[in-house]
């Protein structure tokens, strides 16, 4: 599908970024030395059930994603990450090979929302996106089908983005909507695309109410109800709380085997067992527009976290498009290449748009 509206505004172009060079092996040294100046370690995940083994193994992988944790690079730190960033080169040097590789083919843009498309902060129900990040996802919209995959609640990232044009897919990928726009069920609604785990929304409503209810004596805890999935912030919970959070949060679960924990950014995130993830969700989109085996298409998924490396994994087994993993420190991904913050991430976006209206 693709989504041929005229572009009237020309001054979406005057970046707040600056332009990188546009030698990109150039730009590649400027990301590293940039890189050179922090270090974070990454995250870990984890399943759900288990005992004291298990809550140390959630509470050791919890103070590794841990920006505390943050320490001058050693010599075989800054080793690690040279070679990363040359296995996995910014998508912005990059860029060139990238629209090469859609030569023929239509490019479908699919995106994370936190860490991706708004900076990471404190309160989870104050990551809002900037403006001008917006017009760059609207005009990428105007090109090229373009998808939200989020762990969050679908009516949650749809008000933060408020884009009509877009598919959404919320709940890592557990709640999968169409465009406002795009064709209605016979009732006249918009068709719900795909919700496979529909049979869990009572179990996770209790686990929700359980949680709230467990987890109240400890401060900065926060649970927020993503409709097919369940996150427990830590990030304001003194790390001295946190072996006494996840044993909270161990118990609730213990009573609940259906359902399993992973991790994202200092966040526990508790959903479904069933096999669906954002890489069932992408693939879901894809045969949805038409794309199911097709030569045809260039995917891009671009996504700063653990889940979103089930995306990488498709489009990596398809030998399809490129997944662009959004981190300013070295993580090992399946993603081909990186950028480091969300505001490379609108000025990529703004290069695609802006390669595509020249080919017009
Ligand atoms: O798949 P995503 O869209 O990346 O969702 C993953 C989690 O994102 C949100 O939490 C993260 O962003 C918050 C706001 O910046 C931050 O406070 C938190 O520490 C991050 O983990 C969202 O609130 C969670 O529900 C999602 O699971």
């Amino acid at each position: 599908m693709t989504i041929t509206v005229a572009v009237s505004n020309p001054t979406l172009f005057s970046l707040a970024v600056p332009k990188p060079p546009p030698d990109s092996t150039g730009y590649i040294t400027i990301l590293r030395k940039k890189f050179l100046k922090k270090l974070e370690t990454s995250g870990g995940g984890g399943g759900g059930g288990g005992g004291g083994a298990k809550i140390n193994a959630w509470v050791d992988s919890m103070r590794a994603s841990s920006p505390t944790h943050k320490s001058a690079a050693s010599l075989t730190e800054t080793q690690d990450q040279n070679s990363w960033i040359i296995h996995h080169p910014s998508a912005l040097g990059m860029f060139e090979q990238i629209t090469n590789a859609s030569n023929g083919k239509q490019i479908v843009i699919f995106m994370d929302y936190d860490g991706t498309l708004s900076p990471i902060v404190e309160d989870p129900d104050r990551a809002f996106m900037t403006n001008e990040m917006r017009d760059a996802v609207r005009d990428v919209a105007k090109y090229f089908p373009t998808a939200i995959v989020s762990g969050r609640c679908r009516a949650k990232v749809c008000n933060f983005v408020r884009l009509s044009e877009l598919y959404y897919a919320g709940s890592h990928g557990m709640d999968i909507k169409g465009p406002a726009k795009g064709p209605k069920n016979k009732k006249g609604n918009q068709a719900v695309l795909c919700q496979p785990a529909r049979e869990f929304l009572p179990m996770i409503d209790e686990v929700y109410k359980a949680l709230i209810e467990k987890t109240k004596s400890i401060p900065g805890a926060k649970v927020e109800h993503n409709k097919f999935c369940i996150s427990v912030h830590f990030r304001c919970v003194d790390e001295k709380k946190w072996t006494v959070l996840a044993e909270q949060v161990r118990t609730v679960l213990s009573g609940y085997p259906k359902l399993r924990l992973t991790q994202g950014r200092k966040v526990l995130e508790i959903r479904p067992t069933i096999k669906w993830d954002k890489g069932n969700a992408i693939e879901f989109l894809l045969e949805s527009l038409g794309y199911a085996n097709a030569k045809d298409v260039l995917p891009v998924y671009i996504g700063d976290d653990r889940t979103d490396e089930d995306a990488f994994k498709v489009l990596r087994n398809r030998g399809q498009g490129f997944g662009i993993l959004v981190s300013k420190t070295p993580k090992e991904t399946n993603a081909s290449y990186s950028l480091q913050e969300p505001s490379e991430v609108m000025y990529f976006l703004q290069r695609l748009v802006e390669w595509k209206r020249s080919l017009l």
